[in-house]
């Protein structure tokens, strides 16, 4: 965990040489564990967590804002949260979302993770709010193949929809892109998919190919799959283009055939 703060202080300092007003880490930046019980064993709530309370000094000596994916202890200690948290410019977690869509698969060679049997699900969507890149809706990694959130953020005005993530190689070669690039596309909104990439033991490796996506779906940033050291994705966010997109295709949903999410 202090190796993961020192590697997103190095994102820190790049953000701010860029002129960056906010900042999109990962999922699970501070930890990937190599088994349930591990990652379980190193949860450790907010307060006591140093990666976290490292993160709200970067972001209150930086006046940036900074989103980020985090472990938190879920209650009775046998499971943890999946947690993204939006720190704001004064260091303060100002917004929190639990991911809601657990990731279990056993993919024929490739693959085969459990995460509910050590993550308790989310029970809600939360509402986008305000922050200086625009309104802000949250959703995590595997949650990005359940268009229902994105639309229920969108519906609820969000302008930039976030995806932090640790995709797996082979899932991320064949769905990552299409998928943000749908969101992007379906929402007209700004999509910000932070990636880890690269090994984390002996069984989890991460696809990367971080990607900001803008309101026509063109990827207006990405990263590649290998780093020597983190590196950060920048791009203009430009509110105009969510409005223009909306005005030019209004995507009206027929609420009167199908349910409204
Ligand atoms: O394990 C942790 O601590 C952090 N959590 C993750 O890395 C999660 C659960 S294993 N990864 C995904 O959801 C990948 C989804 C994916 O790869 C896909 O949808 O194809």
């Amino acid at each position: 965990m202090a190796h993961n703060l020192a590697q997103c202080q190095v994102l820190v300092k790049k953000a701010v040489a860029a002129g960056a007003k906010a900042l999109f880490l990962p999922e699970a930046a501070d930890y990937i564990g190599s088994s349930g019980a591990e990652t379980v064993s190193l949860a450790r709530s907010v307060e006591q967590s140093e990666f976290v309370q490292g993160l709200r000094k970067e972001a209150k000596e930086a006046r940036l804002p900074i989103n980020v994916g985090i472990h938190e202890p879920a209650q009775g200690g046998s499971k943890v949260k999946n947690t993204l948290i939006w720190i704001n410019e004064n260091g303060d977690i100002a917004q929190r979302y639990q991911k809601i869509h657990l990731f279990d698969v056993e993919i024929k060679d490739g693959p085969v993770l459990k995460e509910s049997a050590s993550v308790e699900k989310g029970m809600d969507i939360l509402e986008p709010f305000e922050t200086p890149v625009g309104r802000v809706g949250l959703a995590i990694c595997f949650d990005l193949r359940f268009p229902e959130i994105s639309l229920a953020l969108k519906r609820q005005n969000a302008q930039l929809i976030t995806y932090p993530s640790a995709f797996t190689v082979p899932t991320g070669r064949a769905h990552w892109e299409i998928l943000l690039r749908a969101r992007a596309v379906e929402t007209q909104s700004y999509i910000i998919a932070a990636a880890q990439a690269g090994s984390h033991n002996d069984k989890r490796l991460s696809y990367g190919h971080s990607m900001i996506v803008n309101p026509w779906g063109e990827i207006v940033a990405k990263l590649g799959g290998d780093f020597s050291e983190p590196e950060i994705a920048t791009a203009d966010i430009d509110l105009d283009i969510v409005a223009r997109v909306r005005r030019d295709m209004p995507l009206l949903r027929r609420t009167d055939v199908y349910p409204e999410v």
